[in-house]
């Protein structure tokens, strides 16, 4: 299922004293399979886009083609909750929503909302719990009783139980200690890898942009300012710091090379690839 959005705008409180254009002119695709990252400054519209993903925010002009289903501006939507089980947000801190008094009741709760039955939503709740890396011994544990991150791996079993194509993540990492970022975001490399999901992830993190996504989106000022690859994307230095971003600390690391006189070809996006940049250099007699 692919995702096309189709010049885009939303006014927050449109025609009234307190309106707000926060998107415009915004044209996308998202192909079945993709893991896309959207970075951008504070207040340049990213969360505003995902949100017109599963018709939480209905567009003031424009529409978003999700698979069969036509999100449009001013016409009324019929099958939201079809939408909504295809396209699986999961918001900053997701954990605050937990409520039921066990985790099997959590994960099932959605689900069951969207017509499952019990016998099989349980089912489910065993199966997605395995997929986030939590132990079955947990389903009949209240979820107030987990840990931060465990809560939070619940949170996203909830929403991998409607079996979406499609997972949105708003800043899912926010919060975590760094070895619990880095399972995280391991998880979601999983579900797009070995699950075939598409991911559309919303970061602050260059380094978690550079490493895992196949392209990445810059928002600016409420519309889409670059568009390309990660090597594209970090390529353009000064560009993504005229726009207040910074900088992966590889791509950083090897812009202190080059000023040192070393000759570094490409844009080196993880440790690996520094690494083997470095080794070619050397092997060429550059200097250190
Ligand atoms: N409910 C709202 N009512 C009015 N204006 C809003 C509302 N939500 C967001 N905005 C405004 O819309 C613009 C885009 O906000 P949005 O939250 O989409 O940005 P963002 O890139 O996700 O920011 P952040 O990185 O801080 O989460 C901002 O100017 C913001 O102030």
């Amino acid at each position: 299922m692919d995702i096309t959005i189709k010049d885009l705008e939303h006014r927050y409180q449109a025609r009234t004293p307190f309106e707000r254009l926060a998107l415009y002119d915004v044209n996308l695709t998202v192909k079945k399979g993709t893991y896309l990252s959207i970075i951008g400054h504070t207040g340049s519209g990213k969360s505003t886009i995902l949100q017109h993903l599963n018709g939480l925010l209905k567009p003031t002009k424009g529409s978003i083609q999700i698979g069969d289903y036509l999100i449009e501006a001013g016409k009324k939507q019929k099958q939201l909750k079809v939408v909504r089980s295809l396209v699986g947000i999961v918001f900053q801190f997701p954990e605050h929503q937990l409520f039921e008094e066990t985790v099997e009741k959590d994960i099932a709760f959605g689900p069951m909302n969207f017509g499952m039955s019990e016998e099989e939503a349980l089912a489910k709740a065993r199966e997605t719990l395995e997929l986030v890396g939590l132990p079955e011994a947990i389903l009949k544990k209240s979820p107030f009783d987990l840990s931060g991150g465990q809560m939070r791996r619940v949170a996203i079993a909830g929403v991998l139980a409607m079996g979406p194509e499609v997972l949105v993540l708003d800043e899912p990492t926010a919060g975590l200690d760094p070895k619990g970022r880095k399972e995280m975001m391991e998880l979601f490399y999983r579900l797009y890898k070995e699950h075939h999901l598409t991911i559309i992830l919303v970061t602050h993190s260059m380094e978690d942009a550079a490493t895992y996504s196949d392209e990445i989106i810059v928002m600016h000022k409420g519309t889409i300012e670059m568009k390309g690859t990660p090597k594209e994307i970090f390529q353009k230095a000064d560009k993504l710091i005229s726009l207040g971003l910074d900088l992966p600390e590889t791509v950083k690391f090897q812009h202190k090379l080059i000023e040192k006189g070393m000759e570094i070809r490409d844009t080196a996006l993880t440790m690996d690839d520094i690494v083997t940049q470095i080794k070619a250099s050397l092997k060429e007699g550059g200097p250190l």
